[in-house]
């Protein structure tokens, strides 16, 4: 009787070696002529006319095969083996005849659909408007010393994009995970901070060095408008504006900022969109895809200030020393 497996096309010659043995093994219901060896004798000869195991793999077993993911420890969805690459099935020339933009890219390989249009427009707006903030904060500035000490345009980068985090532009995915929690179980927003509080955390997408309650971020505004604009619902936005209405009650520099608002819109891009069921949306909170927005838009804009020192031959950095309180 023929093996399920002895269907596929006779293999081509390969370079790899004979791998019958392994297949055998790893595949007790195939035989070693089901691919196409005739012997033990050509194969302890170690013939290298026989398939590789990812050859075999792709060529002979059935991809709906519960064995089949199993063999691919690195699963991707960019393919580079057809004529073009393609993202998440979708061609390049498609995309560029489509005329998509970087968003419906981010949404193709990072969350493996195509998004609607004013999805992956907010996406590209989150990046536009998070691709720099001046010198003076925290990965602008380490990128513009690491530069000025002459180091190359990748130590730059990475010494810039090393600050991202809690309290600098790395929010977002806990303000989205705290939002969330908060608003599904129906906490009113002074239950919420005051919760927080009193478990000792800051909350995630509040407060700002420089803007206040009368000084707002533009960011923020901007986000806000077009979500409400063009999203079919916003209620996690709405939610962290009234957590908002309450911080700022406390404290005039309690605003909601850029990684709290987006944070809570993207949970209303998720929840809203359709596109992904609530084990998805759980697992994309879960995981903390939402950091890399800021982290892929910031880094164009430190990439900018490594060239902006380069260009300008800026001398080593040295810090003001009046600055510093010489202690014992
Ligand atoms: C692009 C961006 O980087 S946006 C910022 C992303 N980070 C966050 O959202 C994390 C939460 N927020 C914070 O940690 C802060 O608000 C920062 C780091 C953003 C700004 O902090 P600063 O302006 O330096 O405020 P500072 O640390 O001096 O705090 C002032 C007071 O406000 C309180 N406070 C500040 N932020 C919060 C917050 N998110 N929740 C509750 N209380 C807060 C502090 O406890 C402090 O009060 P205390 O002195 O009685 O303890």
């Amino acid at each position: 009787m023929h093996s399920p497996y002895s269907l596929g096309p006779p293999p081509n010659k390969r370079l790899d070696g004979c791998n019958c043995n392994r297949i055998t093994s790893l595949f007790p219901s195939v035989s070693i002529t089901d691919i196409g060896c005739n012997s033990h004798s050509e194969f302890e000869a170690g013939n290298r006319d026989y398939p590789s195991i990812p050859d075999f793999i792709f060529r002979f077993l059935p991809s709906s095969s519960p064995d089949f993911s199993q063999f691919f420890p690195f699963q991707i969805s960019t393919s580079s083996s057809g004529e073009e690459p393609c993202y998440a099935g979708v061609p390049m020339s498609s995309i560029v005849e489509q005329g998509l933009g970087v968003g419906d890219v981010i949404s193709l390989l990072w969350f493996k659909r195509s998004l609607p249009r004013y999805c992956t427009k907010f996406i590209e707006i989150c990046i536009m408007l998070c691709a720099d903030h001046g010198p003076c904060v925290s990965g602008a500035h380490n990128t513009i010393v690491t530069a000025r000490a002459w180091k190359d345009l990748v130590s730059s980068l990475v010494s810039g994009l090393l600050t991202i985090g809690p309290r600098f532009g790395g929010a977002i995915d806990d303000a989205a995970r705290y939002f969330k929690d908060a608003y599904d179980r129906g906490l009113t927003p002074y239950e919420f901070v005051e919760g927080m509080k009193k478990k000792g955390i800051r909350v995630p997408g509040i407060g700002h060095r420089i803007k206040r309650g009368d000084n707002r971020d533009k960011r923020v505004e901007l986000l806000q408008l077009f979500a409400r604009t063009n999203f079919p619902s916003v209620k996690y936005m709405e939610y962290a504006v009234q957590v908002e209405t309450y911080t700022l009650s406390k404290a005039n520099n309690l605003v909601l900022n850029v990684d709290g608002a987006i944070g809570s819109l993207f949970l209303d891009l998720l929840a809203g969109s359709g596109m992904f069921t609530k084990q998805e949306i759980d697992e994309i909170v879960e995981i903390g895809y939402l950091n890399g927005l800021f982290v892929l838009a910031r880094s164009i804009g430190l990439i900018g200030h490594t060239f902006d020192q380069k260009r300008l031959k800026q001398p080593l950095y040295r810090h003001p020393w009046e600055d510093v309180l010489y202690t014992k």
